[in-house]
């Protein structure tokens, strides 16, 4: 039997993906592994049995990333399974900072005693006026599963499109749309945008990406949008250009009690993904990235280890997680010798520190051999698998 520990609500069908084999839920002890979605999971105490997290959703910093690394745990998120529902928040952002929506609505709600409604509300209206999206510029830091969408769609609202992201995958780069200007330098994106949105991950690099000096650089009046992290945009410093007017509006989902109330900030209390399609997408993701791991070792999407894995087609299967160092696999091999296995079909893939090998056998492997490849310096763990149904 399989324990899943939750440490948030992961939409039911998620948790339907398990079979029999599985029990799930939040009170579990002796986990094996972890569904969860924003819990902070620093500091706390992993079971001695962990074998994974998997991030129903796609940022991880609320994952200890290099202790999970250090201890063999594998992390896994579910890329572009909520992407959609964020980019649609962000036009409803944009939109918002646009237009006066908000403004007008909680105007019109006050007005149920007003039988002159229709007259004094085309007075009233020029009070909640805006401007468009077409032609306008709109830059957009962070070209991946959300940042595509974002900008392909922008294209199609009129807008012109600047992307920078030095990363980019080759799959984002096929999603993109050939009408997005290349920015290389982030500083040419700064210049020219009436918006900027930033859709990257946050972590020592990333933290306070727009600062006193990169606002210094924007146009005047731009309009900010923050669907990522609190982290990446500087609080005090966004909150002083938009006192000073150089920043129109901060679009935010991830609100701060210092931000709330100021008039030019949009606070969305983090509700980019939460739809019922995207919660359902993230969860299925992650329980089947969690039971391919579980039960066959294979690795999908992970953000600590490299992709790893190969159908289970022979009848017993050791994987070893291990530094990526030279002479592993020769040492792995000769500890086989002991069960006289046959090496019916061999995988090894790295990450920065981190390797991962997967062998197919005809025969399993003794607890004995298992404990001699664990014993080979720089192995961090090793498990066996007997090929099963999901
Ligand atoms: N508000 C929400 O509910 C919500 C939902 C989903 C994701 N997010 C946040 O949005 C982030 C992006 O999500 P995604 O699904 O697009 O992830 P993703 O991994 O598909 O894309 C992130 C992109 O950022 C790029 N990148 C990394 N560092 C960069 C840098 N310094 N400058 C420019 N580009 C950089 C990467 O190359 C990648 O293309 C997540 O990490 C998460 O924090 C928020
Ligand atoms: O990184 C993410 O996927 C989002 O921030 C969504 O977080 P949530 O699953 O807690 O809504």
């Amino acid at each position: 039997m399989y324990k899943i520990k939750l440490y948030n609500n992961i939409a039911p069908i998620g948790i339907q993906q398990f079979t029999a084999d599985y029990e799930v839920g939040d009170d579990i002890e002796n986990e094996d592994a972890i569904l969860v979605r924003s819990a902070n999971l620093h500091n706390i105490e992993y079971s001695d049995h962990l074998k994974c997290i998997a991030r129903a959703g796609a940022g991880t910093n609320n994952i200890d990333i290099d202790a999970c690394t250090q201890r063999g745990i594998v992390v896994f998120n579910t890329p572009g399974a909520n992407s959609n529902a964020v980019k649609e928040l962000v036009f409803a952002g944009m939109l918002l900072a646009s237009r006066d929506i908000y403004g007008g609505i909680s105007w019109a709600k006050t007005q149920q005693n007003n039988e002159n409604l229709a007259k004094d509300m085309e007075k009233q209206k020029k009070k909640y006026a805006g401007t468009e999206l077409n032609q306008k510029t709109l830059g957009v830091i962070g070209c991946g599963a959300i940042g595509v969408q974002v900008a392909n769609l922008a294209l199609r609202f009129g807008m012109k499109v600047r992307g920078y992201d030095p990363f980019m995958s080759i799959d984002a780069a096929w999603n993109l749309s050939r009408y997005v200007h290349h920015d290389s330098d982030i500083d040419d994106l700064f210049r020219n945008s009436d918006f900027i949105t930033i859709h990257i991950p946050l972590n020592e690099k990333t933290k306070n990406t727009i600062n006193k000096e990169t606002i210094a650089q924007m146009k005047d009046g731009v309009k900010i949008l923050n669907f990522a992290r609190g982290g990446l945009v500087n609080n005090d410093d966004i909150l002083e250009a938009l006192n000073t007017g150089k920043v129109a509006k901060y679009v935010t989902d991830f609100p701060t009690p210092e931000l709330v109330n100021h008039p030019n900030v949009i606070a969305i209390p983090h509700l980019g993904a939460s739809t019922a399609e995207s919660e359902e997408n993230c969860a299925i993701k992650a329980a089947q990235e969690t039971m391919h791991y579980l039960q066959y070792g294979n690795i999908r999407n992970s953000v600590n280890f490299p992709d790893c894995y190969m159908d289970f087609n022979a009848p017993f299967r050791i994987c070893v997680i291990h530094h990526n160092v030279p002479k592993m696999i020769s040492q792995i091999t000769n500890s086989l010798s002991h069960d006289n296995a046959n090496i019916e079909n061999l995988m090894n893939k790295s990450r920065n520190e981190i390797a991962y090998t997967i062998l197919d056998l005809d025969k399993e492997a003794s607890p004995e051999t298992i404990q001699k490849i664990e014993a080979i310096p720089g192995v961090v763990k090793a498990r066996t698998y007997r090929r099963q149904p999901l």
